[in-house]
């Protein structure tokens, strides 16, 4: 049974406060206390049966984006029956609240705006950065976790300016529903910095900064400002780092992950689950990890930190560091990465390949480059995985003539959102004659194939992400380590059952919660291990089953 909450506040402040209205789920006792009689309606409904009206109420809408506003409106009415609706109906609610609307709400941001949400920071005021949490009204041991974005590279759309502040959100969302995260102990960002594309600077409803994105030293000083302001205020919040295009992503990671608490989702957390995936898949095919030729198409953020977290679980299983890069071939737009190219990022050039080995292939790409299919025909890999945010890029002959080599080929079209997956598993399946092993990292439906039915697992970082943020919470970790996002990996690996012809290579997005506790389990163990823990809880488990928020009602009192 909770304690009472208390408050000052009386009448319509109370119901226009999301995170005290409970609607008509007052007791009488509590309209009486608050002042509330005669402003609601008199029956007293459960959450139950709020949750019953709203979920009906949700599916009238009549179509996704709607489904997304009406979602938006509930939060920011009824917080905590928001996040009893979206839990128990996670499934059918995250490819709402998440990828794929949540692309279309951010298209739309400026058209769809009910109301603010989150907290907006300026290019052009980096000053008001500390008035901004200032007015927040919070104390600094308030807040755990900060999600922050500055709209430039959203899921596979691109510069959404402003509109990015929902991906933030989007989230945030799902720490708190799938993994307990408390909603009034975190904070969604936008750092806006300006936006480079035309249709919003043109539009006279946007309503971000109207100019172009502000780059250079003035970014890295906003940036700085953000989280020296950010770690001074809050010190014991995670940043977490959403949807920077690439040139930026990995940059701000470097600089700040040996001095602060923070975690790049796209690299590390993408990294983790693709991990995951293919720790089951590699399971499924009977082919020892260290033994896969991996092609990974888009050698951007995601990519290069999907080949990082692999490449580091074959170092972990004996191979030295060199040996295991070698286990890589990575397209991006200029066809294969190879030592010699101009342009080559320094995070790239440990998995570009020599000149030499590639002397005798065809140079058939653009400029005598080595195209995608002229890899997937030499190098005939075993695991493809897709980044490069290019809808439908695995075609029927790449993937007929990678299935040509290999019984079991295990294909990871990982780009967001579902316009932007580099295959549909109903293809792959046919091309494949039904022996693909594959996940997805937008949400996709069953597919029956010759009699089969394959439950097409979810290649999401949300599988990882809020049991990282919950473990970091619980252990208090100074840093998120690469051991962390191992074991983050190893966790979620650990639950799936590959017993059946068909089945998913990761659990079923109704257990994300159970995921996420056992991630956080696992996060907590890695942190104290490598000494970054600055909580031992004694029984772990118990510790993160007790820290995770629950959507329920607490009795509220008038003071
Ligand atoms: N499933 C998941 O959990 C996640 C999926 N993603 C998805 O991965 C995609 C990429 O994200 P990031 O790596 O952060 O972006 P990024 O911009 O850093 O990387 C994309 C890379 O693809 C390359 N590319 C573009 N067109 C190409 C082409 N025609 N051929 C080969 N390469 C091409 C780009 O040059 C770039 O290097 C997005 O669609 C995103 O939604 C990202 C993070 C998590
Ligand atoms: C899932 C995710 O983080 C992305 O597509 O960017
Ligand atoms: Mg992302």
């Amino acid at each position: 049974m909770y304690e009472h909450l208390e408050t000052t506040l009386r009448g319509r402040s109370i119901l226009k406060s999301p995170k005290l209205n409970k609607g008509v789920a007052f007791s009488i006792e509590e309209r009486q206390s608050l002042g509330l009689n005669g402003l609601l309606p008199p029956a007293v409904l459960t959450i139950e049966e709020q949750v019953t009206r709203s979920y009906k109420q949700f599916k009238d809408q009549p179509d996704d984006l709607s489904k997304y506003v009406y979602l938006s409106l509930l939060r920011a009415r009824n917080e905590i029956l928001f996040y009893r609706l979206v839990s128990e109906h996670i499934s059918e609610m995250l490819p709402i609240v998440y990828t794929p609307t949540i692309g279309l709400a951010i298209q739309r941001y400026s058209q769809v705006y009910r109301g603010p949400h989150g907290v907006y920071l300026s290019i052009d005021d980096p000053d008001g950065i500390e008035e901004a949490f200032r007015n927040l009204r919070v104390d600094s041991d308030e807040i755990d976790l900060i999600v922050a974005t500055d709209g430039e590279r959203i899921l596979g759309i691109g510069d959404w300016g402003i509109g990015g502040i929902d991906i933030a959100i989007g989230k945030l969302t799902v720490y708190i529903a799938a993994g307990g995260i408390d909603p009034s102990r975190v904070l969604p960002v936008i750092l806006d910095v300006g936006t480079n594309r035309e249709s919003l600077l043109d539009n006279p409803l946007y309503i971000g900064r109207r100019h172009p994105r502000v780059r250079g030293e003035r970014y890295d000083a906003f940036i700085d400002a953000y989280v020296t302001t950010a770690n001074r205020m809050f010190p014991n919040a995670m940043l977490h780092w959403e949807d920077f295009a690439q040139p930026n992503a990995r940059p701000i990671l470097e600089r700040y992950q040996n001095k602060i608490c923070t975690f790049n989702d796209d690299i590390q957390g993408t990294g983790a689950v693709s991990l995951a995936v293919v720790l089951s898949a590699v399971r499924a095919s009977g082919i020892p990890l260290d033994q896969h030729r991996i092609v990974v198409f888009g050698a951007g953020s995601a990519g290069i930190g999907i080949v990082e977290q692999i490449r580091d679980a074959m170092v972990h299983n004996g191979l030295s560091k060199e040996d295991a890069n070698r286990k890589f071939w990575c397209v991006d737009k200029f066809g294969l990465l190879i030592e010699n190219m101009e342009n080559l990022a320094d995070f790239q050039r440990p998995y570009a390949r020599t000149i030499h080995e590639i002397k005798e292939w065809d140079h058939n790409g653009s400029d005598g480059n080595i195209s995608f299919d002229e890899v997937i025909r030499q190098v005939q890999p075993t695991i493809l995985i897709g980044t490069s945010t290019v809808g439908g890029a695995f075609t029927e002959e790449i993937i007929r003539q990678m299935a040509a080599h290999v019984d079991r080929p295990i294909i990871l079209p990982m780009s967001n959102p579902t316009t932007s997956s580099e295959a549909i598993p109903a293809d792959l399946l046919t091309w494949t004659d039904g022996r693909a092993l594959i996940a997805t990292g937008s949400p996709f439906e069953p597919v029956t194939h010759n009699g089969v039915t394959y439950e097409i697992g979810q290649a999401n970082n949300a599988f990882v992400f809020p049991g990282i943020g919950l473990g970091t919470i619980v252990s208090r970790a100074e840093r998120v380590t690469d051991k962390m996002l191992e074991a983050a990996a190893e966790a979620v690996a650990g639950m799936v059952e590959i017993s059946e012809p068909g089945s998913s290579l990761l659990p079923p997005v109704e257990q994300l919660r159970e995921v996420s506790v056992s991630v956080a389990t696992s996060v907590v163990q890695a942190a104290i291990i490598d000494g970054v823990a600055r909580k031992h809880p004694s029984d772990i488990e118990q510790a993160v089953k007790q820290a995770m928020w629950q959507p329920e009602y607490r009795p509220l009192r008038g003071v």
